[in-house]
């Protein structure tokens, strides 16, 4: 079953609409008395969070970027609703997440808020604050893009609210100017008394910066480029920002319109000096330690201190003095131009440092100007970088500074949740605020303890696109607005001795710390007080908080690693679903597309085949016809004109076959004479006493019988000839199937020859080993008979062996000599060579074979090769 249901609306921050509690009554009372006239103002200590749209630009509007997921129900409440594209709604669909959010600000600013209005609703108090001696802090927080440097500084004629301060202190500043450079704000919130030397080298720095200013007024379309000292990499700065189109503040009258000159103490002048720096990837910059030079130079990173307070403060930090607005503002265009932005996705000028631009108020008494009899006060505005998404970013720079930036903002959000359990939770031991997790948090600690207050600007941008990243602004800005200001947040020290006085929490009931030190120096930090026991005490109590911290981080980490995990899943299911869709979409795309090949080569060899069938028809009943005529020509001429032909050629055919078989019969007649000499030539062998003469009979035998094969061959080949010619004459003359069979059944008969011819030769050749070995055997019964004649054997011996030797040879060159012939008569006729490997079975089957048989025994005749011609011809 699926999760239990959410309601469909999420409100987030419940802080501004509970009531007070009795004990924020009673502060409030306290304030109330000590500052009359604040009980009238609503919530005086809650923390200000002002949420402002800026609006669509056409280009987004074209995009279609407005989908109503920003509205504004009344100048507090506003409710987010979840464009259908969102990761917000995909986390609705699965019950998950809600899909529409209430928020609540001290005020909203819609996209049609002037940056007048702006400035009178939110800083213009502050301004009046400062000039009356107190700390203030504004920082603007935002997605990238969604409008906080145009809120701060403004964009050409349209000032922010950094230029408006300015211009309306000034104003109210006129006539209350203290002209003297000899005191300088120093440290956390000191004063320097200056001498000669010093008033003279603080006029110079300010002198070359407003000169600096000038000359680059005057080469605007230039690039600084700066080496940020990190990784090599640099920061370049384009000169041509917007702030650049103005060179002067354009402020309209009525904002200007109160002079604070009742609103000032008595007796009391003013001194005013200005510093601009900013935390870039964790390093702080000096936005006004600008030379002249125009080479690129590694800049000179800024170093956090604690003064004997341990209040925090930036080390070397450049502070100006400035005499007026127009001066104020020359200096801001200065610090700007060397700030870090960079081009992302979303702004193609955005900032990826937040800067930090802070205004000393020294209330200098006209009677006594000792630094001792001095007061302080600061107006610090602080443009925050904006968060993005890590992923967003295609480069590694920009990756790290988005790292970066996230990982300051987050520290942020989780002092300001510290901060805010420690105020809703008092009976509980406080959390350790994590201000000293980040450069940010640490330089603006001071406003959040105590000594000063802040306000928050939440900058957004209505895009649908960029939704989720605006909903998580939002909770983030949530928190803040549950904060009140409360007293001085205590310090580490007075953290561990409120962990020593609570009973509970260390489980010892006697508490080490009297009651009476509390509002001793121990509370404000010196340590020194206690004893060795109560500090070993206190270290036991530390353990054991760090202990409890640590399980709680532990459960925290393995709640988010879950979390990720189901995320994580959630996403991979996701694209495991659309990638099996998109597979599925692709088969079924294929499929469709190959379904469409196969039916068009259907169609096609559908088409090819019926027209090639139907010239077949057409051919098919062509020949038909032709055979038709010819028949019907063939029968009107068979009785009158071709009968008397074909009978003489008949004769013709079968004259010539008989006297081919005659001519045959004699060669194997003749061969058989020639065998039978042998036979006798080889009985004669077979006596020893007339061997020599025996065997050179049998040479001249042989001889002559080598000669006869030679001319029985040559017959062979003439008569071959012989039929080949009368088969062309036949041909020519007869056509039909009759005169073939005829010619086959030669061939077959020439084949059968060719057999007998065949062994003959094998015949003839166990003849010649018979005498060989004869021969042999002669030669030896010569060597053992040495009575006999040596002339006549002498001379018979060796030549009739030469002779033998040489007829021997010439038999064995014999067989490849015929087999030659035979093959050079019938070289392709691979049936006579079937018939010859099944002549040996066939030869006593067949009725011809036995005649050839019976022939053998008879006078020999003479083999009729086939005809080559003929042969390849059928
Ligand atoms: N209220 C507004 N009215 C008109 N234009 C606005 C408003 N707010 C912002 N813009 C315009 O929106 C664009 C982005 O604004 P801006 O540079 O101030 O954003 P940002 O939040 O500072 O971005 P980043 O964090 O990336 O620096 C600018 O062109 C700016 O002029």
């Amino acid at each position: 079953m699926g999760r239990p249901r959410l309601p469909e609306i999420s409100v987030i921050s419940p802080g501004l609409d509970r009531r007070p509690s009795t004990t924020e009554q009673l502060q409030i009372l306290k304030q109330s008395l000590v500052r009359p006239g604040i009980h009238e103002q609503e919530n005086p200590e809650k923390v200000k969070v002002y949420l402002r749209i800026r609006p669509l630009t056409g280009n987004e509007k074209d995009k279609g970027e407005e989908q109503g997921c920003v509205l504004v129900q009344d100048e507090k409440s506003l409710l987010l609703k979840a464009p259908k594209d969102s990761q917000n709604m995909r986390n609705a669909e699965r019950g998950i997440a809600h899909s529409m959010h209430k928020f609540s600000f001290s005020k909203i600013f819609g996209p049609d808020t002037t940056q007048q209005q702006f400035y009178e609703n939110t800083m213009k108090t502050m301004v009046k604050d400062v000039l009356q001696g107190e700390n203030r802090l504004l920082y603007t927080y935002g997605v990238t893009n969604s409008g906080k440097t145009y809120t701060v500084q403004g964009n050409g004629r349209e000032a922010g609210l950094l230029p408006r301060a300015l211009a309306s202190m000034f104003r109210k500043l006129q006539g209350r100017l203290y002209s003297g450079m000899d005191l300088k704000p120093v440290m956390y919130q000191d004063i320097k008394q200056l001498d000669a030397l010093e008033m003279k080298v603080e006029e110079s720095r300010r002198n070359s910066l407003l000169k600096e200013d000038d000359s680059q007024t005057s080469r605007r379309d230039g690039t600084t480029v700066w080496d940020s000292g990190i990784g090599g990499l640099s920061s370049t700065s384009n000169m041509a920002t917007h702030l650049e189109d103005a060179d002067t503040v354009c402020l309209e009258p009525d904002s200007l319109s109160n002079s604070g000159e009742d609103e000032l103490e008595d007796g009391v002048q003013f001194s005013i000096w200005v510093s601009f720096y900013e935390i870039y990837n964790e390093f702080l910059y000096d936005l006004l330690d600008a030379s002249p030079s125009m080479q690129p130079r590694k800049r000179v990173t800024l170093r956090l201190s604690d003064d004997k307070q341990g209040n925090p403060y930036v080390k070397e930090l450049t502070w100006i003095q400035v005499r007026n607005a127009e001066e104020a503002w020359r200096v801001l265009k200065v610090g700007r131009r060397n700030q870090s932005f960079a081009s992302t996705h979303l702004n193609h000028n955005s900032s990826r440092s937040h800067c930090i631009f802070s205004i000393r108020v020294l209330h200098v008494h006209t009677e006594n100007v000792s630094a001792q009899a001095m007061r302080i006060s600061e107006l610090t505005i602080c443009d925050l970088a904006g968060s993005e998404r890590c992923k967003e970013q295609r480069n590694g720079e920009r990756m790290k500074e988005a790292n970066n930036i996230n990982t300051s903002l987050l520290t942020l959000g989780r002092c300001i949740a510290a901060l805010r359990h420690n105020q809703n939770n008092k009976t509980r031991p406080p959390q350790v605020v994590p201000f000293r997790d980040s450069k940010l948090t640490r330089v603006l600690q001071g406003f959040f303890c105590g000594k000063g207050t802040s306000s928050m600007v939440v900058n957004i941008n209505p895009c649908a696109s960029i939704y989720d990243e605006t909903l998580q602004a939002l909770k983030f800005s949530a928190i803040a607005t549950q904060l009140v200001h409360g007293p001085s947040t205590k310090t580490r020290v007075a953290y561990i001795l409120s962990l020593l006085r609570e009973p509970a929490a260390n489980g010892n009931e006697s508490s080490l710390i009297e009651e009476e030190e509390e509002d001793s120096d121990v509370e404000d930090g010196d340590i020194t007080m206690l004893n060795t026991e109560a500090l070993l005490q206190a270290i036991d109590v530390l353990k054991k908080e760090v202990q409890r911290q640590w399980e709680e981080k532990e459960v925290l980490e393995a709640n988010v690693r879950e979390q990720v995990v189901t995320e994580m899943t959630e996403i991979i299911t996701g694209m495991q679903d659309g990638f099996s869709e998109s597979l599925e979409a692709e088969r079924a795309l294929l499929e469709e597309r190959y379904e469409d090949k196969i039916n068009n080569l259907q169609k096609h060899l559908k088409k090819f085949y019926s027209q090639e069938l139907m010239e077949r028809d057409q051919e098919i009943e062509a020949l038909s016809t032709a055979l038709e005529k010819l028949k019907a020509q063939s029968s009107t001429m068979s009785d009158a004109v071709c009968d008397p032909p074909r009978r003489s050629q008949r004769r013709t055919v079968n004259s010539e076959v008989s006297r081919l078989h005659s001519e045959l019969e004699r060669c194997q007649a003749e061969l058989l004479s020639k065998t039978q000499e042998l036979a006798k030539v080889r009985a004669q062998l077979e006596v020893p006493g007339s061997a020599g003469a025996l065997t050179n009979a049998a040479d001249r035998k042989l001889e002559e019988g080598q000669r006869n094969l030679r001319q029985l061959r040559q017959d062979l080949q003439r008569l071959g000839m012989d039929l080949q010619s009368g088969e062309r004459a036949c041909c020519r003359n007869t056509g039909g199937e009759r005169l073939r069979q005829a010619l086959t059944t030669a061939d077959e008969t020439l084949a059968k020859q060719d057999q007998i011819l065949v062994e003959l030769q094998n015949n003839l050749l166990l003849v010649r080993a018979d005498l060989r070995r004869k021969a042999e055997s002669l030669s030896q019964t010569q060597t053992m008979r040495p009575a006999l004649p040596p002339s006549g054997y002498a001379s018979a011996t060796p030549g009739s062996c030469k002779k033998r030797g040489c007829a021997a040879a010439a038999t064995e060159n014999r067989p490849p000599e015929k087999r030659q012939f035979f093959q050079n008569l019938f070289p392709t006729h691979t049936p006579s060579r079937k018939y010859n490997t099944r002549g040996a079975e066939e030869a006593g089957t067949t009725p011809y074979s036995r005649i050839l048989r019976s022939r053998q025994q008879s006078p020999p005749r003479s083999p009729v090769p086939t005809p080559r011609g003929l042969r390849g011809k059928y």
